[in-house]
């Protein structure tokens, strides 16, 4: 984003200092939305760099958008200022904005601001937060106000690992400029900011796109670029089979919600692979699904016939189940491996390096763990699945909140779709279902792997509209809403 930021000012008729107004504005815009009463009282800190300096402009606009009662606080503590922040300081003694210079923490007393604005340190951090800095910040979490960060919250790593005793600004909110920064899709940004927003600030859009990096957003254009129509004179065998191996006595639910996320995410064909005791509850619920009988067998026959397999769901630990998987990792057909399969590998890590190529791994943060070793922070889980992407040429889905979809080249895309009237059991299985059901439709695992993560995401986003809760089975249920959303039939 600095490179951007420095692109933008050399190549179009920009100058920093212009930017820095654009983005203040952009910020008080998104501000605005939210904090629409002017009889408010705000008090703004600001650094010295260049978030201090976004934090001065910030303070002149909403002045002139009628808040009228607005305190900037310049925490003066390291005398280094930059060339903007030194002329938005200047606007901002014309402006007779009210202004405390603070030398020390110990001197911010008797703070009565209904609002807080956090524009001390940005994206400029280079060091973790300790005296005076880490003070002030302590002083500001304590007023116990809604505080609005500036891009970034003070003290808040934009890459990288964060610390598990984070003590920078605790934010209601983000307004981040141009893109979001990576460690906020990281569970451990909670503690730094509750919610985040990006705003546009004009960065030459070509030259970002153009960057070469190892992260990447998963957006709406790239989902309706991928998805195929479906033809005129198609029948059920040009969608492809899709086999999903699952189910057990006692989760017997598991194999039904994956058959019916694979069924209405458009296999032409999908058959359960389930013991017996689980036909009647297979017939009943899903009659399209087919049965496939797996009590004795440690492996299948005719897997040709599938142009998708799932295992997992529900599969259990049994002796049978491992030796199912087995056979299939032997058969070198590309798997799609989920939950106690996960699990299986994990107990039986020597066949790790034997998964098929193009397999794609759905682990959440635990089974990812229990498969590749224990990680203390997310950052460090994000490296190694890239690693292990592109050591087992497979796609790694590691799952959450934000879903990150490691590929086999090293690049990582991140799905934002999705959000929390989704956390039930249940859901993964159905994330397995939908990216069988792409694979079955001759979708490479990579493609499949991004459109199952983001129409799943999608569905639970349109089911929170309505409900607090989504289920497992409404979200494989609103699975073709969502892809008739983007797509044509033919
Ligand atoms: N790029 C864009 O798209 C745009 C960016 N814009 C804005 O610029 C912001 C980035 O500004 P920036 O580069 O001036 O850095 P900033 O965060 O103000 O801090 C710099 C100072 O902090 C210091 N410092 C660092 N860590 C520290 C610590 N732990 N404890 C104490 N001090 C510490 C460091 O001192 P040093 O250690 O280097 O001596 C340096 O002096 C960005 O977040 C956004 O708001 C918009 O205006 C326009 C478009
Ligand atoms: N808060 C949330 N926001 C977005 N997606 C969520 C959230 N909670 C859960 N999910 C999604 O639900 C799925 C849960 O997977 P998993 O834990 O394997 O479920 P289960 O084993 O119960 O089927 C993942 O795809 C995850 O991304």
């Amino acid at each position: 984003m600095r490179k951007a930021d420095e692109f933008t000012i050399a190549n179009k008729p920009i100058a920093s200092i212009d930017l820095m107004e654009k983005a203040a504005r952009a910020f008080v815009q998104c501000f605005l939305k939210y904090e629409f009463d002017t009889s408010k009282s705000v008090a703004i800190f600001c650094g010295t760099g260049n978030n201090g300096g976004d934090g001065l402009a910030i303070a002149h606009i909403l002045l002139a958008n009628g808040y009228e009662n607005i305190k900037v606080y310049i925490i003066n503590f390291n005398k280094k200022q930059s060339d903007d922040f030194a002329i938005n300081l200047q606007r901002i003694d014309e402006s007779g904005c009210k202004k405390v210079i603070l030398s020390r923490a110990s001197e911010l007393k008797n703070i009565k601001a209904d609002l807080i604005i956090d524009a001390i340190l940005g994206s400029g951090l280079n060091k973790p937060l300790e005296g005076e800095f880490a003070e002030v910040v302590k002083a500001i979490n304590k007023l116990n106000k809604r505080i609005y960060a500036v891009d970034v919250p003070t003290g808040f790593p934009t890459e990288g690992i964060i610390i598990k005793e984070y003590n920078g600004i605790r934010a209601y909110k983000t307004i981040c400029f141009q893109r979001p920064k990576i460690n906020f899709f990281f569970p451990e940004s909670a503690a730094a900011t509750e919610k985040f927003e990006v705003v546009e600030i004009g960065l030459d859009e070509n030259f970002i796109q153009n960057q070469s990096a190892d992260f990447y957003l998963v957006e709406e254009s790239d989902i309706k670029s991928m998805l195929k129509p479906r033809k005129l004179f198609t029948h059920k065998g040009t969608y492809g089979h899709g086999l999903i191996i699952a189910g057990d006595t006692n989760t017997m639910g598991a194999a039904l919600l994956s058959s019916m996320a694979c069924l209405h995410a458009g296999a032409g064909l999908t058959t359960a692979c389930i013991p017996q005791s689980g036909l009647t509850a297979l017939n009943t619920a899903l009659p399209e699904v087919m049965a496939l009988p797996r009590d004795g067998m440690s492996k299948l026959d005719n897997l040709e016939k599938y142009q998708a397999i799932a295992i997992g769901p529900g599969f259990g630990l049994s002796a049978e189940s491992k030796n199912l998987l087995k056979s299939l990792i032997e058969g070198q057909k590309p798997l799609i491996i989920d939950a106690d399969a996960l699990n299986i590998l994990a107990e039986n890590s020597d066949w790790i390096d034997k998964i098929p190529v193009n397999s794609i791994l759905t682990p959440h943060m635990k089974e990812f763990d229990r498969l590749f070793g224990k990680h203390e922070h997310w950052w460090e889980r994000i490296q190694s699945a890239k690693i292990q992407a592109q050591k087992l040429n497979v796609v790694i889905v590691l799952k959450n909140q934000f879903t990150f979809i490691c590929l086999p080249d090293g690049k990582v895309l991140i799905n934002q779709t999705g959000n929390p009237a989704m956390a039930q059991g249940g859901m993964g299985d159905v994330l397995t279902g939908i990216i069988a059901a792409f694979m079955a439709q001759k979708y490479s695992s990579k493609d499949a792997a991004i459109l199952a993560c983001y129409l799943h995401g999608k569905a639970g986003d349109s089911l929170a509209k309505e409900f607090f809760v989504a289920t497992a089975s409404q979200v494989a249920q609103q699975i073709p809403k969502e892809i008739l959303k983007l797509n044509k039939i033919y």
